[in-house]
């Protein structure tokens, strides 16, 4: 699915009301109903307390339509008018009007904090105050009616955007933010949903189709791609019933040393579980017996010494080479790996200690085989491309990393961002249980794994990214958060693949 900005969610409301020759009162209508319709499948006629927050503006517009119809279905709803401004939008207007036709019981206003009302934690908040319109932070009475909204414990459902997030930038520390436990937005998610620094002001997220221009959505490029099944089920590549473990490559994981020996093999059972035709992996002589009695079905050859990588002379011509986890930053290491880009033409996989040594060495990234995928966490990042501003900035920054290195980089986090050929792809799979030692060597054998059974790299990023998240949510539904390791995540690629396909 497309995150579009503002801008482009403003052109497309109105290339909707003229393509589809209706009013912006009724494409309103249209978009609160499908909202109204959600709260009532989920509320069953309940006898909740409803407090409705709206603005002046369409964000408010939306919110006086939700009032009238949970009105008119019977719900307990006290409106309330956040009169910031006495200008009011068109749409607000007529929707005021049709409201005091359905009820007796008018808006009140809120012109101060004197006219705040009590909010009990038992009552269910909608805060449709601002949505995509907010151009500068909530201040005064505003800013406290959010403090005072957020500290109420109600439940609270943001409309569209929770009230004083903006769509384009990081509100400052001292600006105020709903905190909702439920947001449901119109047509695309916005890109703010995901980024760190802003999406816990955003809970679970529920995007309503609301039939927008269907020609402008899928022409327009988006300022990045949400990844759910149907766009991972899109890039996977089917097997052929004549074919032969030549067909899907050879996957190389070069890494480890004295007691991290582990990580290369958890990348490797990762990479054989994912459908590499063949797996070896290249290791510190310690780790010989460990990984030939952990996991037979991979061929091993070692270093000369016994705790370091010091001459990676693997005499293989494989697929892709997956390179970093477990290594250290020995400088025999140091000069092993660099030995290893200078000889490598394929595009290979680079993580851990392999990134870390491209930090503190940066002219080795003019060895990198192009198109090379990079799979840092925050932390490795900022070695790497130093430090930003914010989020907005992280995005620009990688964005140019990705373009004058021609690599493609996954950034690792709850929601992982995959950049690549000038897009991104923010991944919607995964769960905190997944924050366990060793899930990222699991998703280098995975993107490994893709590689050598000829995905493009970038393809290959995007789908091992969803799947390992998939693969992980399956994990955590059977076991818990807490009680999923990161092996679990390898063994359990089988299910992650049959359920890419289940419904
Ligand atoms: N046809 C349409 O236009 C549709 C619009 N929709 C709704 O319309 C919303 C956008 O509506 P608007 O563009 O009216 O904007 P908002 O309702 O988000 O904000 C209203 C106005 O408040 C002013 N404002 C911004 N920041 C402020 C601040 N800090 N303090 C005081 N005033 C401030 C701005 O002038 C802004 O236009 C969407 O988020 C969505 O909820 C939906 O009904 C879908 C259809
Ligand atoms: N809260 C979370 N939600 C979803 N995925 C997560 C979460 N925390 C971690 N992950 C995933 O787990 C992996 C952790 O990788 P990394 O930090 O390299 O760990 P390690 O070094 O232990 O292997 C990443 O793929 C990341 O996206
Ligand atoms: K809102």
């Amino acid at each position: 699915m497309k995150i579009f900005s503002a801008a482009q969610l403003k052109k497309a409301d109105e290339l909707s009301i003229k393509n589809q020759n209706i009013t912006s009162t009724q494409l309103m209508e249209r978009a609160a109903s499908h909202v109204s319709a959600e709260i009532h499948k989920r509320l069953q006629n309940s006898d909740i307390a409803i407090k409705i927050f709206c603005g002046v503006g369409n964000n408010g517009g939306d919110g006086l339509v939700i009032a009238r119809q949970l009105i008119e279905k019977g719900y307990n709803v006290k409106v309330f008018v956040v009169n910031y401004t006495d200008n009011r939008s068109d749409d607000f207007l007529i929707n005021y009007d049709r409201l005091k036709e359905t009820t007796n019981d008018w808006p009140e206003y809120i012109k101060s904090a004197s006219d705040f009302p009590e909010i009990d934690q038992n009552e269910f908040v909608i805060d449709a105050i601002f949505g995509i319109g907010l151009n500068r932070p909530l201040e005064g009475w505003i800013a406290k009616l959010v403090d005072h909204i957020n500290y109420s414990n109600a439940f609270i459902l943001s409309i569209d955007m929770p009230s004083g997030l903006f769509s384009d930038r990081i509100p400052g520390e001292e600006d105020r933010v709903i905190s909702a436990n439920f947001t449901i937005s119109f047509q695309t998610p916005k890109l703010v949903f995901f980024l760190p620094q802003t999406m816990d002001f955003v809970g679970d997220l529920q995007i309503l189709d609301i039939g927008l221009d269907r020609e402008f959505l899928s022409s327009e490029k988006g300022q990045a791609e949400l990844i759910s099944k149907p766009e991972a089920r899109l890039l996977y590549q089917p097997r052929k019933s004549n074919s032969h473990k030549g067909n899907y490559g050879h996957t190389l994981v070069v890494g480890g040393s004295y007691g991290k020996i582990g990580s290369v093999l958890l990348s490797s059972k990762a990479a054989l579980r994912t459908g590499a035709g063949l797996v070896s992996t290249f290791i510190p002589k310690c780790g010989y017996t460990i990984l030939q009695t952990a996991l037979p079905e991979a061929m091993v050859i070692v270093d000369k010494n016994d705790e370091k990588l010091t001459h990676i002379d693997h005499g293989m011509d494989p697929s892709v080479i997956c390179f970093g986890m477990g290594a250290g930053k020995d400088p025999e290491t140091l000069e092993a790996f660099k030995q290893l880009l200078e000889q490598t033409k394929n595009p290979m996989l680079i993580d851990a200690d392999g990134l870390n040594m491209i930090s503190e060495h940066k002219e080795l990234l003019k060895f990198l085989p192009k198109q090379s995928v990079l799979t840092p966490h925050p932390k490795e990042l900022q070695r790497l491309i130093g430090d930003w501003k914010d989020d907005f900035d992280k995005l620009k920054k990688v964005e140019e990393f990705t373009r004058n290195h021609d690599v493609i980089l996954v950034l690792k986090g709850s929601h992982t961002f995959i950049f690549g050929e000038g897009n991104i792809y923010i991944n919607n799979s995964g769960n905190p249980g997944m924050a366990t030692a060793g899930s990222g060597d699991v998703l280098s054998g995975i993107i490994s794994g893709l590689i050598s059974q000829q995905y493009q790299p970038l393809a290959a990023a995007i789908l091992g990214v969803y799947l390992h998240g998939l693969s992980g949510d399956i994990v955590a539904e059977n076991r818990s958060y807490q009680a999923l390791i990161s092996g679990d995540i390898a063994e359990n690629m089988g299910a992650a693949f049959q359920s890419l396909f289940a419904d």
